[in-house]
């Protein structure tokens, strides 16, 4: 496969800038996980697109430093004035901290002066500049990947000025639960312009389902397992753990000059074990949560004091921001404290470094570490973590790993996992860590150095694009496929042609009348055929070529009540129950279906009802929906939102359901029932009850009104996807046998799938409204008499 060129756009480049002379820069790496993963897409032809970490105000300095990071692949993006607004403002004050769950800064909370607008403003303006660069350097075919929660708008900047880039987004960091996002003023812009990309990532499930939720709770979206559908449009929401380049720590390990630095680090510990921490010195990192673990384990372990060292690299970060300069004190404030508790002339227990150190220091601290000590009070992954397992030799040390860490989803098994704001457990796991066997050791080392081996940043960017060309083609294919208006004269002529008819319509919506007012009805709760159809549908039932079925999710007896008198199939409760109207009902739900998150959900329902005047709900046996399509639409929407917190929370909160907003309804089923997967069950019972099928049916119309989650009933029987589901091994046993290779005849013209009011759809055709069903119901049948 040609790789696509890749575009990669994060807040920081590689390397950061320092200038030297008018035209003269040097550079050195910047800090954090995502430039060291980042770093190990070997396999990309990848253009880097960021802040150079330097103000540039001529144009001298800004051609040249343009030039000297041309050499390395890189394109600046210089921010000028909005860069403090923006980046120390918006980015790391205010989405920092409520991604990792630490709220508003209190200056926001308690001065009601200050306002995050002007650096929202900034934010804005910083993400059209980024816009520009990265136009300006886009060509046809480019992926535009862009990276974290600084440049959340560049998505729908990108595809608002061309809806053919290729877009993808990553967040590196947590994503949190909906409660904690639903603070940020400007949510729901930019979770839009997030959903514009065509591709979604995160680093665990949590996230992602966070962001989903977060998508349904503020947008009011329908959520899919899949993805979101905001207005229509599909976006996919993925999972992709990000890993390191192991290889580059392998290797690098058994350099000489790494072994050199062992030897000599293991000397001037002087044979203590070494318990190390190396993190950004950030307030997610939890360094003094760390610190005040091991001051409780030297206060209960009165042994062990003068034979343990905590090394704790503080790689600067951020430094123009208050509240990282007040964790500079405060670490100092506490090491100071310990050391001088603990300390003797010879040593101290706690070495803390305000620098960042040498690659090769680096590998031969890992190499040597006894204990890696992980406290993040949040981390969207913490590389850290991958890069001690990759550098340990010999007897293998301990990781300690926070359970806030994305980390701990993938490196868990081989970890001792803390909470690390429990101080005593801290502390327990160091005792456990250093004196656990070197058989235990061997083992958890086995378990993450496997996982770090075969999850490479090579491993997850291929995951990510190979993801995004997926739906970015499936997307191309979709567009093609925009439906048509029904071309209703093809669709009697076909039917006047055909000998075995096969009809499938939805209820609500298809065959009841119009609710153009909003006005509240009775039917609201008693669903009712369209009084026009009463006679028509009789005339197309009585057909004997012609084999009609009513596939909705209302309930049996809502059914029975208005198709009864018809010769028809029914499907009730999207198909989980079944019967020809001159028999009895059958279940056609699939076997070993949980139902018992059904009265939880009912309880919920009735609450909102009580207090959502004009809502009702309906419960069936497989599902439960609240409607309000007649109460204030402001007001009902609101309440769905408040709902949908109510029902995480709680009944749904470990049930095997999907939740499905509708326009104006909440819909909670079982996983998998969909109005698509009772098709197959359908149709084998109708072979089954008409044994005297022997023409293959010729032709299918299937018109509805259907959430999405329902709407693979509208591809069930396109042609190529006819032919797999036909020889699937449900046909090939039994009294289908026989009709298997020959039960559905359809090639396009004589397929006809509708939705109805809806152009964003899986269906080929759309028509207005149910009055024009019941115009097309009439022509069908008049067709030999028109
Ligand atoms: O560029 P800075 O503001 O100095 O911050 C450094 C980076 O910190 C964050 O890194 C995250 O990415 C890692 C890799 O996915 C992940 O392991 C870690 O848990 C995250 O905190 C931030 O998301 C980056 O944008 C920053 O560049
Ligand atoms: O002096 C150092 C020590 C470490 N690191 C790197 O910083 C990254 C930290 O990534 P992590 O995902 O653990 O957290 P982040 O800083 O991105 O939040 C790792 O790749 C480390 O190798 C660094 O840049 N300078």
């Amino acid at each position: 496969m040609v790789r696509p060129r890749l575009l990669v756009v994060s807040m920081s480049l590689p390397v950061t800038a320092k200038r030297t002379g008018e035209e003269a820069w040097s550079f050195t790496m910047s800090p954090g996980g995502l430039v060291s993963a980042l770093l190990g897409l070997k396999e990309f032809e990848t253009k880097w697109i960021g802040w150079p970490g330097v103000d540039v105000h001529d144009a001298v300095g800004k051609k040249a430093l343009s030039i000297a990071l041309a050499e390395k692949g890189c394109i600046p993006v210089f921010l000028e004035e909005v860069c403090d607004q923006y980046y120390n403002g918006y980015c790391n004050n205010i989405l920092w901290p409520i991604f990792h769950y630490l709220g508003t800064p209190p200056e926001y909370r308690n001065d009601g002066t200050i306002t995050y607008q002007s650096q929202y403003d900034a934010y804005k303006k910083a993400n059209r500049i980024f816009f520009d660069v990265v136009n300006e350097h886009y060509q046809e075919g480019d992926v535009v990947w862009c990276h974290d929660y600084h440049v959340m708008l560049l998505p729908q900047y990108l595809k608002e000025y061309n809806s053919k880039m290729k877009v993808g987004w990553f967040l590196h960091t947590p994503f949190p639960s909906s409660e904690m996002y639903k603070t940020l003023p400007s949510r729901s812009e930019l979770l839009r312009s997030v959903l514009t990309a065509d591709l979604v990532g995160f680093h665990t499930y949590d996230f992602a389902r966070h962001f989903v939720n977060a998508c349904m709770c503020i947008l009011g979206t329908e959520a899919t397992s899949e993805g979101v559908v905001d207005q229509g449009k599909f976006t996919s929401v993925e999972v992709f753990p990000i890993g390191i380049e192991p290889e580059r720590f392998i290797n690098t390990s058994k350099l000489s000059e790494v072994t050199e630095y062992m030897k000599k680090f293991k000397s001037d510990f002087g044979g203590r074990k070494l318990i190390l921490g190396v993190d950004r010195l950030d307030t997610i990192k939890g360094i003094p949560h760390k610190y005040q673990a091991f001051e409780k384990f030297l206060e209960e372990n009165e042994d062990w004091r003068g034979k343990v060292l905590l090394l704790q690299i503080a790689v600067p970060t951020r430094n123009g921001i208050g509240e990282y300069q007040k964790i500079k004190d405060q670490c100092h404030g506490v090491v100071g404290r310990i050391n001088g508790r603990f300390g003797s002339i010879s040593s101290v227990p706690i070495i803390h470094l305000d620098c960042s150190i040498h690659f090769h220091q680096l590998c031969a601290l890992y190499a040597i570490t006894d204990v890696l000590l992980v406290t993040s009070l949040r981390d969207g992954m913490n590389l850290v973590s991958s890069e001690f397992v990759a550098c340990q030799k010999g007897e293998k040390g301990v990781l300690v790993l926070s359970e806030f860490a994305g980390a701990g989803q993938s490196l868990g098994a081989g970890a001792l996992l803390v909470n690390p704001w429990n101080i005593k457990e801290v502390s327990n796991a160091i005792g456990e860590a250093l004196i656990m066997s070197p058989e235990e050791k061997e083992k958890k080392h086995q378990i993450n150095f496997q996982y770090v081996k075969t999850h490479s940043t090579q491993q997850w960017a291929d995951d990510f694009m190979n993801k995004l060309n997926e739906v970015t083609s499936k997307a191309e294919l979709e567009t093609g496929k925009a439906p048509h208006e029904l071309p209703q004269h093809d669709v009697v002529q076909q039917y006047s042609k055909s000998k075995n008819r096969l009809l499938i319509l939805g209820f609500y919506g298809t065959l009841t009348k119009p609710n153009k007012n909003q006005e509240r009805k009775d039917e609201g709760m008693n669903l009712e055929l369209h009084p026009q159809l009463k006679e028509r549908l009789k005339g197309l039932c009585s057909d004997p070529k012609t084999t009609v079925v009513v596939l909705s999710r209302s309930e049996k007896s809502v059914l029975d009540q208005n198709f009864g008198e018809h010769d028809m199939w029914l499907a009730a409760e999207n198909g989980m129950f079944l019967r020809h109207t001159a028999g009895e009902w059958v279940t056609k739900m699939p076997e070993n279906m949980n139902l018992e998150w059904i009265d939880g959900v009912k309880q919920v329902f009735k609450y909102f009802t009580e207090r959502t005047p004009g809502s009702y709900f309906q419960a069936s046996e497989t599902s439960v929906v609240w409607n309000y399509q007649y109460a204030d639409a402001e007001f009902g929407r609101a309440q769905a939102k408040d709902m949908l917190q109510h029902l995480w929370a709680g009944p749904t909160s470990n049930a095997s359901v999907d939740v499905v907003q509708g326009r104006y309804s909440v819909e909670v089923h079982s996983v998998g029932v969909t109005k698509g997967s009772a098709m197959e069950r359908i149709l084998g019972e109708i072979v089954l009850q008409n044994k005297s099928i022997t023409t293959p049916i010729d032709y299918v119309l299937c018109i509805g009104n259907f959430l999405g989650k329902d709407e693979d009933v509208y591809t069930f029987f396109e042609p190529e996807l006819t032919k797999k589901t036909m020889s699937s091994p449900y046909y090939g046993s039994g009294p289908l046998k026989k009709v298997s290779s020959t039960l559905v005849d359809v090639k396009g013209d004589n397929y006809f799938s509708v939705a109805i009011g809806n152009t964003h759809t899986k269906a080929s055709y759309f028509l207005d409204s149910s009055d024009d069903v019941v115009q097309l119901i009439h022509k069908l049948c008049t067709h030999n008499n028109p």
